[in-house]
């Protein structure tokens, strides 16, 4: 039977509760909330708090919203370490890399599809992150991305069909004919198992034209656009994101004035991704830059196996406040509150009440630990919905 839970004796508690007024993250000292029916039903100091059937001791830690995740391709099979050795030693990336991925992914059964996509959410879970964005897009045939759209929903509510992430060789030279491809029979048959419509909007990739004409053909089928764009050149991603107020444009590494400008005057959310630029020895977008311009910023870790191969958001959450020029508050804003908002949810990303109780607890008096000690595995217990779904033993000890 469903009974309340009082979680108390925290710390630090970010709450992300704009009604909280200290600040932009709402942060509560000393504080304690109620979980109820799975959802946080009271918020406040420890010393306020209200009965419950049960309590939960959190022995001062700190506790915040779990991490959501807005991009990640967890829809693949295959390995490509090697490819990453070499740009390691200075070959640079391209897109074109993705076709080793296509290969793989074509032949993989369902059941190896789902495995594969449950090892890396179990991860992400691990780390704190309690929602994640799964894309498809290395079938890049209709018969391959159905495959990987339908498997992902089994396994998450944000699925989205990417399209458009590069051409596959038989459709070389062929750009074209592959978009009318995936118009007339990919995207009618995936959109009854997707929420969002993305396209790969990059030199080497598909240029604005075609990214319009994919987008277009998904809103007509009901689905939601968001874009990647401006990763790897300055180029059209952001002003076409906007121009179909996509919920985020991802990567945002080449901005002009005009695209900072187009970002802050609509409702895209700017996604930094910051793992990719790390392992691809990118440049960083300057989160800054937008942040001071007003627009809206997410950071997500962008789980693939070609450019980012992590779950880890306190790891881009550490390469964000070092190199983004983000301060701790920022990322960890960006990876909770804008994350949910460039998932368009409002149920997600905060503790406070109505919001699912969707949490973790940190081996740390506070949040700012998680830039401050880079690398190390602080997150001691996960609950979603109201339920531990990761927790060390340490966490349990006074509750047992
Ligand atoms: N940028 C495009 N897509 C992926 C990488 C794809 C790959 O190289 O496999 C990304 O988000 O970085
Ligand atoms: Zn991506």
């Amino acid at each position: 039977m469903a009974s309340s839970q009082l979680f108390t004796n925290i710390k630090t508690l970010v709450t992300n509760d704009p009604a909280v007024d200290n600040g932009s993250l709402g942060i509560i000292e000393d504080a304690a909330f109620i979980v109820d029916e799975g959802k946080i039903a009271w918020v406040g100091s420890a010393g306020q708090a209200p009965d419950a059937d049960q309590q939960f001791d959190v022995d001062g830690r700190a506790v915040l919203p779990g991490f959501v995740e807005s991009h990640s391709h967890l829809v693949f099979q295959g390995d490509r370490s090697v490819e990453f050795a070499a740009r390691m030693e200075g070959k640079k990336y391209e897109a074109g890399g993705i076709r080793t991925t296509i290969e793989k992914t074509r032949s993989a059964t369902d059941q190896q599809l789902k495995t594969n996509i449950q090892r890396y959410m179990n991860e992400y879970l691990r780390q704190g992150t309690t929602t994640v964005e799964v894309k498809s897009g290395y079938g890049q045939s209709a018969a391959s991305e159905v495959q990987g759209v339908k498997v992902a929903a089994t396994c998450t509510d944000e699925v989205t069909l990417l399209a458009a992430h590069v051409a596959p060789e038989e459709y070389a030279g062929r750009q074209d004919e592959y978009v009318q491809m995936a118009i007339d029979e990919m995207i009618p048959l995936a959109a009854n198992y997707a929420k969002w419509i993305d396209v790969f909007c990059e030199k080497g990739a598909f240029t604005e034209e075609q990214s319009r004409a994919i987008l277009t053909a998904g809103v007509q089928h009901g689905l939601v656009p968001r874009v990647h764009g401006n990763q790897l050149t300055y180029g059209s991603g952001v002003l076409l994101a906007v121009e179909f107020d996509a919920a985020s444009v991802d990567h945002v590494v080449y901005l002009s004035d005009a695209d900072v400008d187009a970002l802050a005057n609509s409702n895209t959310v700017a996604t930094v991704l910051p793992g990719a630029d790390f392992s691809t020895r990118n440049d960083y977008p300057n989160a800054r830059r937008l942040l001071d311009a007003g627009v809206t910023v997410a950071l997500g870790a962008d789980c693939n196996p070609g450019t980012s191969f992590t779950t880890s958001i306190p790891f881009c959450i550490a390469i964000a406040v070092r190199d983004l020029k983000m301060s701790p508050n920022e990322a960890v804003w960006a990876a909770t509150a804008g994350g949910a908002q460039a998932l368009r949810r409002d149920d997600i990303g905060r503790i406070s009440p109505g919001a699912r109780a969707n949490f973790m607890a940190l081996d740390a008096p506070n949040h700012l630990h998680l830039a401050y000690r880079p690398g190390v595995p602080l997150v001691s217990g996960v609950w979603k919905d109201g339920t531990l779904t990761h927790g060390s033993s340490r966490l349990q000890e006074n509750n047992a």
